[in-house]
């Protein structure tokens, strides 16, 4: 430990993390907000299992906890220019449009006019809705069906054109379960010459089950060594695991000036309660 990089804590880390939800998770934040710090980013994600009034009921309920929502847009899920400019609409109505997190969303093919996040940027509506802050996606292991360097430049694109438009930035990570993986992405990411804040994405406390399998559904590495390291036992299924240790190793080896501005972004794989009650005693 030097003076200059003085060791965090994983209460240090926590400060400002913010959370995701799905539009039925509504009921379950009401269970969950007493536990969480007043301001709390609440990311409301773009399923397509979901609809734009399911959606817009968690939204809402993030905004009647005093809280402050984050809805995703997925820009391969978009029907059409009007389905994009009408959703916004409804989060200006609903005092949503802060900030929103563009995707580029699961389908194989795009769904209507946007192949990708950069297109959805691109077309303006999001400013002429009134949003201030918009956040892209980070993918330090990499994603399934989408090769490295097309992720970099799509990266690189999408923070230019979102600076460009006069709008906060930020970044926010696949969930994953190494640390180490972690750290040297944000390395590359600052050496590429991008400064916006990352939020780094981590699974709450779940059930073993449950986190691999969404881990497989979305490409997330869990070697026998990552899970071993992350403390997840491939032999109990029916445990759960949480991201104690995955915290305090980036908290321990985390450098701002070598990882820049950090925040943490817990999927909560339908356990809001569960993961605000974790941050809270971690933070203690
Ligand atoms: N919270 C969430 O819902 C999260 C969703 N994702 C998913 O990760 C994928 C990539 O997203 P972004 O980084 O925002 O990409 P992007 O929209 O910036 O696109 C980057 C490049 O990948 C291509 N692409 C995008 N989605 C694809 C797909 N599903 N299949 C094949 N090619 C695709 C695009 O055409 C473009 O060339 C999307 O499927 C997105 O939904 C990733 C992280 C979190
Ligand atoms: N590529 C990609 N696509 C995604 O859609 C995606 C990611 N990555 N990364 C993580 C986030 C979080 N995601 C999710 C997906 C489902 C639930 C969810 O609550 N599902 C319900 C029902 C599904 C089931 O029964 O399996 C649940 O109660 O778990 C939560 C978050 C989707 N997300």
């Amino acid at each position: 430990m030097t003076q200059d990089n003085p060791t965090r804590t994983a209460a240090d880390l926590l400060t400002g993390a913010s959370l995701e939800m799905t539009g039925k998770d509504a009921p379950g934040l009401q269970e969950a907000a007493d536990l969480l710090q007043p301001g709390t980013r609440i990311n409301v994600t773009y399923l397509g299992t979901e609809d734009d009034a399911l959606r817009l009921d968690g939204v809402r309920a993030v905004r009647q906890q005093g809280l402050v929502p984050v809805p995703h847009i997925a820009a391969r899920r978009l029907r059409s220019v009007e389905g994009l400019a009408g959703y916004c609409r409804a989060l200006a109505e609903a005092d949503a449009i802060i900030e929103v997190l563009v995707v580029g969303g699961d389908p194989a093919s795009p769904e209507g006019p946007f192949p990708d996040a950069l297109s959805v940027i691109r077309s303006g509506v999001l400013t002429e809705s009134g949003v201030r802050g918009v956040g892209v996606t980070g993918y330090p292991d990499g994603h399934p069906a989408i090769r490295p360097e097309i992720l970099w430049a799509a990266l690189d694109a999408k923070v230019a054109e979102v600076a460009a438009q006069g709008l906060e930035g930020s970044i926010n990570t696949q969930f994953g379960f190494d640390a180490t993986t972690v750290l040297a992405w944000l390395e590359q990411v600052r050496e590429r010459g991008i400064d916006v804040p990352v939020r780094v994405g981590i699974p709450g406390p779940a059930g073993v089950k449950r986190l691999l399998g969404y881990a497989k559904r979305f490409g997330v590495g869990t070697s026998t060594s990552i899970l071993r390291k992350y403390g997840l036992s491939m032999a109990n299924l029916m445990s759960t695991a949480g991201p104690d240790r995955f915290v305090n190793q980036l908290a321990d080896r985390y450098d701002p000036a070598r990882h820049g501005d950090v925040a943490l972004h817990f999927y909560t794989f339908g356990g809001l309660r569960a993961t605000a009650q974790w941050i809270q005693e971690t933070r203690r």
